[in-house]
C-alpha cells in the first residue's frame, strides 16, 4: 500500500494546487486583485470585525469554487479531450457554481459597504 504523505507534504501539494490555478487560470487572478482590492476598501471604510468575517467567508467561497472548478475542468480535458455533450455539462456546470458565488459575493459586498460609502459622501 501507498505510504501516506506527510502531514507537512499535504500542505505543500495543496499549495501547488493553488499556485498552479493561479499560474494558469486568468480568473484566479482576477478573483485575487478583486480580494485585495475589497480588504483595503474595508480597512479603509473601517468596516467592523464582524462585516470584515463576512466577507473573508464570501471570498473564499469565490476562491474554492474556482479551484473546484479548475480541477473539474483538468479532470475534463484529462478524460474528455474530444468534444462530449457531458464533457460540455460538467464545465458549463462547474462555471455556473462559480459565478453563482461570485454574484452572491457582490451582492454581500454592496450591502456592507453601502453604508460607509453613503456616509462618507455626506
Ligand atoms: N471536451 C469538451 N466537450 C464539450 N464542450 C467542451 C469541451 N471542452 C470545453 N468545452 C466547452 O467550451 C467551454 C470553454 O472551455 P475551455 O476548456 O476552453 O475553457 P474553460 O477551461 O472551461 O474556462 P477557463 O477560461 O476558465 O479556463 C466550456 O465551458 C464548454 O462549454
Amino acid at each position: 500500500m501507498k505510504p501516506a504523505p506527510k502531514w507537512s507534504d499535504t500542505f505543500r501539494y495543496a499549495a501547488e494546487g493553488i499556485v498552479s490555478a493561479l499560474r494558469s487560470e486568468r480568473n484566479m487572478r482576477i478573483h485575487l486583485i478583486a480580494t485585495v482590492i475589497v480588504l483595503l476598501a474595508a480597512m479603509y471604510f473601517r468596516l467592523s470585525g464582524r462585516d470584515i468575517a463576512v466577507l473573508l467567508i464570501v471570498i473564499g467561497l469565490v476562491i474554492a469554487a474556482e479551484l473546484i472548478n479548475t480541477a473539474i475542468e483538468s479532470i475534463v480535458d484529462l478524460v474528455s479531450p474530444e468534444w462530449h455533450p457531458l464533457a460540455k455539462k460538467a464545465k458549463d456546470t462547474a462555471a455556473g457554481a462559480v459565478l453563482v458565488m461570485a454574484m452572491v459575493a457582490v451582492c454581500v459586498g454592496c450591502l456592507l459597504f453601502y453604508e460607509p460609502i453613503k456616509g462618507y459622501f455626506q
